[in-house]
């Protein structure tokens, strides 16, 4: 396993080893002890998965509260996405900050996202699968989100703005300056 730190505090891109041959491959997508070794210890209590249509689906910029902070590692098994992470730890040096980097089946790469970060993607093709893992269970009354193109952020999504295709809920979301974040 490969893994990468990618510029912001604690954002960490993973490849885990995979292991070809004439079936087809062979791969460990998860190990909690090959993750230890790298400092990682983290304890993953529910799967997700969703699936978009096509291109240009945005969903984000999400993110649950403390007590229920989740960490997130996320995967892609059919497509390829444009994966965001935004700092909103106030106080921290980089608040506001974000990373992107480009998740996808081929790519076999996985992005390691902490609590206190937000987090957001779109679909860069038709019929993407997103898997990803959390350390705490979904909880309505902690789930937040924040504009993916809030300007104070200034995400570059590499898709233009009109093929975006956002959930009712993620249309009306908030700006960072009004959001309750991780303080
Ligand atoms: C996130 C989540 C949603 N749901 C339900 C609520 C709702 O009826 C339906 C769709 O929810 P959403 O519109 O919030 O789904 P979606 O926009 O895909 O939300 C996800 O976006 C990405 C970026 C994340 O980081 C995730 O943590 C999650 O927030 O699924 C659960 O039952 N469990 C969950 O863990």
């Amino acid at each position: 396993m490969q893994v990468r730190s990618i510029g912001l505090g604690g954002v960490v891109e993973l490849v885990p080893a995979k292991y070809g041959d004439e079936r087809g491959y062979f791969s460990e997508t998860y190990n909690k002890t090959r993750l230890s070794e790298h400092g990682i210890d983290l304890d993953f209590v529910q799967d997700n998965q969703s699936y978009s249509a096509r291109r240009g689906v945005l969903r984000g910029l999400h993110y649950q509260l403390e007590p229920r902070a989740q960490d997130k590692l996320v995967r892609v098994l059919k497509g390829s996405i444009f994966d965001v992470a935004v700092d909103i730890r106030r106080g921290s040096p980089t608040f506001g900050e974000w990373v992107g980097l480009e998740l996808s089946e081929g790519k076999w790469n996985q992005l390691l996202i902490p609590k206190g970060f937000a987090h957001g993607f779109v679909t860069l093709e038709d019929h993407t699968i997103v898997a990803y893992k959390v350390t705490d269970c979904y909880s309505p009354e902690h789930d937040r989100g924040i504009r993916f193109d809030d300007p104070d952020i200034g995400i570059s999504w590499p898709i233009e703005a009109d093929a975006l295709q956002l959930s009712a809920k993620d249309g009306t979301a908030t700006s960072l300056a009004d959001a309750e974040v991780f303080e």
